[in-house]
């Protein structure tokens, strides 16, 4: 008989389970037991579509049975079983792509990163046993299969006897060590720990016999040792039970139990709803993002229960995309078995549970920013760019619901504040609301156009992600105040005798400013004095729709179509460069006029954090200046 080799990675995670010195390795059965849930609820799934089938729920169940003398523990299903390909198929390879890329990218990474944050599903059986046998029936199949393995070495597997179909997993547990009693994974009181712990809400028996003591019925003085088979689990789902008999550590554990993520939840939100459409929902905000989260990779989506049995695994009608973070279930009686995932999509029911799910999530957000800053903040942290993204998709329909769950950091508070926060806090005659946009809130501290916001004692709101600008835009206002960006060409700050100080200054540089706009040709709209430069020479300010961080993030799309910033260069007339500028000018010096147009100009480059063109000639009139 062939020993076959584990897939590579595998391996890897299989060997890292061996030697593993993660605390928690009760989990095993954990895992073990939900595989045999979910192969009876395939089973159930199948018999409730196929006529041809049957399902009494009493031939449906798990059962567990240690034994002392071989030293083994065994958990039979009586679910859908596995032919020797699948055999073969999934329990060669990890399903868990999510383990597999974690463990590659990060390789130091010890066992208790892994299992901790991914789940191992079957292979955690490796941390307690040095054998596990599979014997496995698969529905519709007249032979059985045992597929059988002693470690990271590989695996065997060959036809074997058994009569009915499921599957049964024998783990030869690993001798006891000073450190490791693997024998506790034999007795009863231990084994219906664990099993109340984490699989209490399994909706099939968990069968175990236990050994009861019982006053005996001659004489009621006296006990006697009774053995029985008792089914060790409440069977009640979490989502079926009363939200009064449920701890915050029931909820930590079903999310753990059903691997939604490996963080702990930061929020839970448990619906039972009983009017139009009659729903049960567990739904969970995470606390850390998963690893996948911003890549094409990244499944959103509900599970879907119809009565009690689950029929659709990621169903993505139930979520918008803006809350595409949250984890959970929906059960519903008013939805039909057999529905298919094109005619769910427009059932009526599913979409009034999806209106409903959105808005309890938004209610449950806002709850959280209310009672709990910090952990809002952690929150936004891993899902703020979402929300934003929300606001900007689909031409700002969810605008209104999301506006007072968004954040930025402010140049005053020198912390995260909200858009409300903002408003209710501006002085009387402040008219808009003021963003500075730059890669990082340090960058953009240095940035000259904020000098003239800063100096009336306004706050700015610091936008550092590539959405944040193009959210703004689409919402517009907030509390019929507008945005505007401290590099907009029209601060709307400056009062009547600054215009016409202004006006004068325009006039009096006309000329000169009409040969610097001349030199930099169509690079730039204008040349103009600036209002809100105090101390450095030069900046730019843009016109129009589209601002110059923009037109960074519209360049780096595939297929851009070279978006360009409406740019003016604005020059500080106070400041000494100017000056000397202005004599050359005066002087009719046109090379040291053009050099210096030049140099303010890829100076205002620089600034924004825009590549110039030509870095050599730069760098060769920097020295020119220096000689
Ligand atoms: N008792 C079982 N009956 C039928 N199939 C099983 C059983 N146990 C495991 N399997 C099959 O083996 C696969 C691998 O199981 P494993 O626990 O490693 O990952 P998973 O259950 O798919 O992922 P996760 O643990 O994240 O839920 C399962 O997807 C299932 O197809």
């Amino acid at each position: 008989m062939a020993t076959k080799e584990f897939k590579t990675e595998s391996k890897k995670l299989l060997d890292m389970m061996i030697h593993s010195i993660y605390s928690q390795k009760e989990i095993f059965l954990r895992e073990i037991i939900s595989n045999a849930s979910d192969a009876i609820d395939k089973i159930y799934y199948r018999a409730l579509t196929d006529d041809k089938l049957n399902f009494d729920k009493d031939n449906y169940y798990i059962q567990i049975t240690p034994n002392k003398d071989n030293r083994t523990l065994t958990v039979a299903d009586t679910g859908i079983g596995m032919t020797e390909e699948e055999l073969e198929e999934n329990l060669g390879t990890i399903a868990q792509s999510g383990s597999l890329k974690f463990k590659t990218e990060n390789d130091s990474k010890d066992d208790h990163d892994i299992i901790g944050q991914f789940g191992v599903g079957f292979y955690s059986s490796f941390m307690v046993a040095d054998k596990v046998t599979v014997i496995s029936k698969a529905l519709g199949s007249n032979q059985a299969y045992k597929w059988e393995s002693e470690g990271a070495d590989g695996y065997t597997i060959t036809p074997a006897e058994k009569d009915s179909v499921g599957t049964e997993i024998i783990l030869t547990l690993k001798e006891d060590t000073d450190d490791e009693k693997y024998s506790e994974y034999l007795e009863e009181y231990r084994l219906r720990q664990i099993i109340k712990k984490y699989s209490d809400f399994i909706r099939y028996p968990i069968k175990m016999e236990v050994t009861e003591s019982r006053p005996k019925k001659e004489n009621e003085k006296e006990f006697e040792e009774i053995k029985e088979v008792q089914t060790i689990n409440s069977m009640v789902p979490i989502w079926r039970k009363n939200k009064s008999e449920l701890k915050q550590e029931d909820y930590d554990n079903f999310y753990m139990e059903k691997h939604y993520g490996y963080d702990k939840p930061l929020r839970h939100i448990n619906i039972q709803a009983d009017g139009m459409v009659r729903y049960h929902a567990i739904l969970y905000i995470p606390e850390s993002i998963p690893f996948d989260y911003y890549s094409k990779e990244y499944e959103k989506g509900l599970e879907l229960y119809s009565n009690g049995v689950m029929i659709m695994e990621k169903c993505a009608d139930l979520l918008p995309d803006y809350f595409s973070f949250v984890k959970g279930l929906v059960d519903s009686e008013d939805l039909s078995l057999n529905i298919s995932r094109e005619i769910l999509q427009q059932d009526k029911q599913l979409k009034l549970i999806a209106k409903n799910i959105n808005h309890k999530i938004k209610k449950e957000l806002e709850k959280l920013l209310k009672e709990d800053r910090s952990q809002y903040e952690t929150f936004y942290k891993a899902f703020g760019r979402q929300l934003k993204y929300g606001v900007y998709m689909d031409f700002g329909q969810h605008k209104e619901d999301l506006q007072d769950l968004l954040m930025f950091y402010s140049s005053k508070e020198k912390k995260m504040v909200t858009l409300n926060e903002y408003v209710s806090r501006m002085p009387e005659d402040q008219k808009y609301i003021y963003y500075a946009v730059g890669e990082s809130n340090e960058k953009i501290d240095k940035l000259p156009q904020t000098e003239l916001v800063a100096d009336k004692g306004y706050e700015i709101l610091y936008f550092t992600e590539d959405i944040d600008e193009f959210a703004v835009k689409m919402l517009i206002k907030y509390k019929e105040k507008e945005f505007k960006s401290v590099s907009s060409s029209d601060l709307g700050i400056e009062d009547e005798q600054d215009k016409k100080k202004d006006e004068a200054e325009e006039k009096a540089n006309k000329n000169l400013f009409d040969k610097m706009k001349e030199v930099l040709s169509d690079k730039v709209k204008g040349v103009r004095a600036s209002k809100r430069l105090k101390s450095y020479p030069v900046c730019f300010a843009t016109e129009g729709e589209v601002s110059i961080e923009m037109e960074k993030v519209l360049n780096q799309m595939p297929n851009n179509e070279n978006v360009k910033a409406d740019k003016i260069l604005e020059i500080n007339t106070s400041h000494s460069v100017f000056k000397a500028l202005k004599v050359a000018f005066d002087l009719n010096d046109q090379p040291k006029v053009e050099r210096y147009t030049n140099l303010l100009y890829n100076q205002a480059l620089l600034i924004e954090g825009l590549p110039i063109q030509d870095p050599v000639a730069f760098s060769n009139s920097i020295c020119e200046l220096m000689n």
